[in-house]
């Protein structure tokens, strides 16, 4: 597993943790400004997850970590993106497979399980790697924070 220090996210929660994993998925992107990406290629993409909170659960956690990780890599994990439709759609820029999008989209994801959970802890951050000189930061924008 890539280890490094990923950028922080400022919060005032009491509780942050962080899970690391990695997926290979295949994508492509339907834009004729995208070049050799509009083919079907392969790539092994890294994740850091940062989840914060203010409570701890019945098990001590503010959540599973293993959870995270199964919620990412067993929906993602050797598949073909774009043929994933309820995450992607190849008619709309803004919900092509890209870096931008898959980050988006495994924060919606993971924050969709933190909701159901009595805690309620809160994903601030989820940096993606695509390649060896690519990533991207996805930040939800935070209420009562200057962004509603
Ligand atoms: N803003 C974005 N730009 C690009 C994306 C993207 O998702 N968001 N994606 C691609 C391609 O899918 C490609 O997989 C990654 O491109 P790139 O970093 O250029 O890959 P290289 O390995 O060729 O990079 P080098 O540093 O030149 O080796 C393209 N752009
Ligand atoms: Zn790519």
């Amino acid at each position: 597993m890539l280890q490094q220090i990923y950028p922080s996210v400022q919060h005032d929660y009491c509780y942050e943790l962080n899970k690391d994993f990695h997926f290979a998925a295949a994508h492509y992107i339907p834009s004729d400004d995208a070049g050799k990406c509009r083919l079907t290629h392969g790539h092994t993409y890294f994740a850091n997850v940062t989840v914060a909170g203010g409570e701890l659960d019945d098990s001590g956690f503010l959540v599973n970590f293993a959870i995270i990780k199964q919620l990412i890599h067993n929906r993602f994990d050797h598949t073909l993106l774009n043929e994933d439709t309820d995450s992607f759609d190849n008619g709309i820029s803004h919900r092509f497979p890209t870096t931008e999008v898959v980050a988006r989209v495994i924060h919606d994801l993971v924050q969709t399980h933190l909701d159901s959970l009595p805690n309620r802890p809160q994903c601030l951050q989820v940096f993606l790697r695509e390649t060896p000189t690519s990533y991207c930061i996805y930040r939800p924008k935070r209420k009562g924070k200057g962004n509603d």
